[in-house]
């Protein structure tokens, strides 16, 4: 991968990428933290190759039917957006599905007010998805501090990698349901916190009722941190981050120092983006994101 990877092949297609982003996030600021969301998403799914967008096919089934996935993850027409309009501007498609997330991504942390990093580039599109490695890999809402360190160890990342990234939950919402357990059973919470959360998530009903990470969703800053010191996390997977374990002192530098947080983010990503990429003749650069050629 290489950050130049489309300098002579078409140089307008970063700009382009950008140019949709920004269109996007300002119709609905919420819209970047799902297209950050997506890169994720795919990365942790046997690399970033663009098997999240596949749709169903009679010899897979899609990725979005996963569970972490399913009437959870959005930006899909966004996507396809995109990629029609970078198609448009290079005149055929030379820009894989792979790196339009990527690029995605890091535009959209940009529109909200976040670090920007280079992004490699070249990554090819996969002709496969699994729905079932999806459900295996990807982290869920429940899990304590060694099951997250476990799970991005299988991916490559370490503990500063997993405390940096989770910081991407600095914008977007989570749905009630997600997030109902911890603010009516757990212990390690600010009570009235508690309180705030449970007023639109009732016990029962309200399932798809959203709350924000934080207390500035549209904004990419270092409030996600700062609430975590003070037991506002929430979901248990966040506050896990800070709760008497060892990633708590990393917490507490990245709610101080957003220069700190910030270069640790864009260096996670770019690592975050290297999961296994296709390159080469390796895979496809796929005409319709959501179908294999
Ligand atoms: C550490 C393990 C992680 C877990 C367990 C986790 C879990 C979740 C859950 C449960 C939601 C809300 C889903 C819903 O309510 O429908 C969510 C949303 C989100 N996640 Fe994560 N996540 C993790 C890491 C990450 C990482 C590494 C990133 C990006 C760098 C990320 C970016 C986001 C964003 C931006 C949203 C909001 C999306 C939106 O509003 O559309 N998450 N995550
Ligand atoms: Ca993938
Ligand atoms: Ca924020």
């Amino acid at each position: 991968l290489s950050p130049n990877f489309y300098h002579n092949v078409c140089p307008q297609a970063l700009p382009a990428i950008k140019r949709v982003v920004e269109a996007a996030v300002h119709k609905e600021r919420r819209m970047g933290a799902s297209l950050l969301r997506l890169h994720f998403h795919d990365c942790f799914v046997n690399g970033c190759d663009g098997s999240l967008l596949l749709d169903s096919t009679s010899s897979f089934e899609t990725e979005k039917n996963a569970r972490g996935n399913l009437n959870s993850v959005r930006g899909f027409e966004v996507v396809d957006q995109i990629k029609a309009e970078v198609d448009r501007v290079c005149g055929r498609p030379v820009v894989s599905c792979a790196d339009i997330l990527a690029v995605a991504a890091r535009d959209s942390v940009v529109a909200l007010g976040g670090p920007i990093w280079k992004v490699r580039l070249g990554r090819r599109d996969s002709t496969t998805a699994s729905r079932t490695l999806a459900d295996s890999v990807l982290p869920s809402a429940s899990m304590d501090l060694p099951a997250l360190i476990n799970n991005f160890k299988n991916q490559g990342l370490n503990k500063r990698d997993l405390v940096a990234l989770s910081g991407g939950h600095t914008i977007g919402l989570s749905q009630c349901l997600i997030f109902r357990n911890r603010i009516y059973n757990a212990t390690n919470i600010d009570p009235a916190f508690a309180k705030e959360r449970r007023a639109t998530c009732p016990r029962t009903g309200g399932n798809t009722n959203l709350a924000p990470f934080d207390p500035t969703p549209a904004r990419f800053d270092t409030a996600y941190f700062k609430n975590l010191v003070k037991e506002r996390g929430l979901l248990t997977s966040d506050q896990a981050l800070f709760s008497g374990g060892s990633t708590d002192k990393l917490v507490e530098t990245y709610s101080k120092n957003p220069n700190v947080f910030w270069v640790d983010f864009g260096k996670s990503m770019i690592k975050m983006g290297n999961i296994k990429p296709l390159t080469g003749k390796q895979g496809q650069i796929r005409v319709n994101c959501r179908k294999v050629n």
